[in-house]
């Protein structure tokens, strides 16, 4: 962690945790029944996320309201519960994890195999692996930002390409006092005639100097007497502020390495070296389909409709994972559009979002069996989150299904789609990093749990876990700096937890989160012709929320220029 970081963590660890006492502060309840830890306890079916959420929502103690911390909680109010079952069977599943030679799902308490969270992580990065990935294609410079270098990047040419000052002052050559010669150069200017020994010429900063100097003399250290005679009023060193040609590489140099990502420093450095375009791995393509009858894409919630969350979420964070969006489709509850749509996909990545489950209207399942997909993930022992799958379509393309709870989906996110998409735009795994929770976590007796945090400096690095990290909530991952990672049966105070970093991106203009990414109904959002997606079009961020079709109106220059850091 870097002191920045930690400083700005920090910051949103005090504002999480003080939006959050301020919230507890009110008086207004939860609409929920009055106890529900109780109710919890007896029903053995609620999700044990779910059921902490409320607990820590309806349950903290006055003194909690009146400075308690956010991750402090009534003891005894959430013992470990029986194991949760849930009703998805895999027979409507066409190949099912056991048929799959990836892996062995060890068996768990769950009524189908589901897949341990470590493996299913591997599992997906593998099936990634196997994908053979489109060939990387030169992409004009200013295109390239959050690619992943597909080729070396050599020097075309040395650095600096000329002798060069470091400063503004005077070229010399020989010793003093120097006769000063007329005019001078400055950055830019293309040559001189020869100094001879005994001459000086003024210079700027970065002007192009002839062989025969012998060193620059700042202004502040040298005087020029009448007879227009330099006098260094300081021991002048042979070679002193002069930048000789090569000396930072000699063309043909190897400057960094193939996988790299392009950041803005690469880009700099791309630029210097001669560069216009890169060799970069494109960006894998992804398909967003959202499902769901009950989505509204504006104004309040009303008669049973919610607002969709997910189609906002994830074109972001998809861009950030290493993607090109190419579109973001909502089908409603359809199973002959789910079915058309997953089969005529031309993304190497589908992710559907809701329906995984076994409801009357959960088609993602029934849909992967019609088309004959191999689940290689069927499940996984993760709260929240646990329907999550990964199907392997063909030999090019996968699908990644989110449970339709808005935080399950962000774990789906995280465990099954990065390491897809890591893999597939060819980014090397970061380094994990781990933190001490500053409280106890309760952990679910079987499944790995992963719950919001705020990062802070305390002034060690601690990890502060968030309220209202229920599955189909929101609100403590968007106060949140990453997922603690919290192992089967919990994790005591200071007890270090890897922390999975949220894939945060920053729009390079108004236009380019949420809703302006999102095609309503069937409208395919244009792909552009380019390798690495998107003419970066006049982001005009329509207030509508609705895409017209055309680069120009897309909005998502984030894709190819806008920043895409996780
Ligand atoms: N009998 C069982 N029921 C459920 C199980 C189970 O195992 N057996 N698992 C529960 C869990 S855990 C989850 S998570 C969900 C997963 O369900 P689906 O993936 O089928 O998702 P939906 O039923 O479509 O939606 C669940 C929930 O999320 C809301 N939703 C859906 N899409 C969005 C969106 N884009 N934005 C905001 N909210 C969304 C939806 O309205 C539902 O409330 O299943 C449980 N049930
Ligand atoms: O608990 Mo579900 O897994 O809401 O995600």
């Amino acid at each position: 962690m870097t002191g920045p970081r930690d400083a700005k963590s920090a910051d949103r660890a005090d504002q999480a945790d003080r939006a959050q006492r301020e919230e507890r502060a009110e008086p207004a309840e939860p609409a929920e029944p009055a106890e529900p830890a109780e109710r919890a306890e007896r029903d053995h079916d609620q999700d044990v996320d779910e059921a902490l959420a409320l607990v820590r929502d309806a349950a903290a103690p006055p003194a909690d309201r009146s400075g308690g911390q956010p991750g402090e909680r009534t003891r005894g109010a959430h013992q470990p519960h029986e194991p949760h079952h849930h009703s998805h069977q895999p027979s409507h599943s066409a190949r099912s994890p056991h048929s799959s030679r990836e892996h062995q799902p060890r068996h768990s308490h769950h009524s189908h195999q589901s897949t341990p969270w470590p493996q299913a992580r591997a599992i997906a990065a593998r099936a990634a692996a196997a994908v053979r990935t489109r060939a990387a294609t030169p992409v004009p410079l200013d295109r390239t930002l959050g690619l992943v270098l597909a080729a070396p990047l050599t020097a075309l040419t040395d650095l600096p390409s000329f002798d060069t000052s470091a400063m503004d002052g005077w070229a010399v050559a020989g010793p003093g006092p120097w006769k000063v010669r007329d005019g001078g150069m400055l950055a830019g200017q293309s040559g001189t005639d020869a100094l001879a020994d005994g001459e000086a010429m003024p210079v700027a900063t970065g002007a192009r100097i002839p062989r025969e100097v012998t060193a620059v003399i700042r202004t502040e250290h040298g005087r020029t007497d009448g007879k227009g005679r330099l006098h260094a009023e300081r021991e002048v060193l042979h070679g002193q502020d002069i930048r000789p040609r090569a000396q930072e590489c000699r063309s043909g140099d190897q400057l960094l390495p193939a996988q790299i990502p392009v950041t803005p420093a690469v880009l700099g450095l791309a630029a210097a070296a001669g560069y216009d375009s890169l060799l970069v791995v494109p960006r894998p393509r992804v398909e967003v389909l959202v499902l769901g009858d009950e989505l509204l894409t504006e104004g309040l919630p009303r008669e049973g409709l919610i607002r969709d969350a997910l189609g906002p979420m994830l074109p972001s964070w998809l861009r950030a994972l290493g993607a090109e969006v190419i579109a973001v489709r909502r089908l409603g509850d359809d199973a002959k559009k789910l079915r058309a749509a997953v089969e005529s996909s031309p993304a190497e990545l589908v992710v559907t979002t809701g329906g995984t489950a076994s409801g009357p209207v959960d088609h993602v399942h029934p849909t992967l069996h019609a088309l004959d997909a191999e689940l290689l993930v069927d499940g996984v022992e993760v709260r929240p989150g646990h329907p999550m799958l990964l199907a392997r379509l063909d030999e090019r393309r996968h699908l990644v299904g989110l449970p339709g709870n808005p935080l399950a989906a962000v774990s789906g996110l995280l465990t099954l789609a990065e390491p897809v998409l890591r893999t597939l735009s060819g980014r090397i795994a970061p380094v994990p990093y781990l933190a001490p929770t500053r409280d106890e976590i309760h952990g679910h007796p079987h499944d790995t749990r992963l719950v919001p945090v705020a990062l802070r400096a305390e002034p060690q690095l601690v990890a502060v876990p968030l309220h209202y990290n229920g599955p189909a909530m929101l609100r403590g991952i968007a106060a949140s700096d990453g997922l603690a990672v919290v192992p089967p049966g919990g994790a005591k105070p200071g007890q270090e937890l890897e922390i999975l970093d949220l894939p945060w991106t920053l729009p390079s203009s108004p236009g380019d989160l949420g809703a302006g990414d999102v095609a309503t109904s069937n409208t395919r959002t244009s792909t552009g012709n380019s390798s690495t997606g998107n003419k970066r079009g006049k982001a005009s961020g329509k207030a509508s929320g609705r895409t017209s079709g055309t680069d120009g109106d897309r909005g998502d220059g984030a894709s190819s220029a806008g920043g895409c850091f996780t």
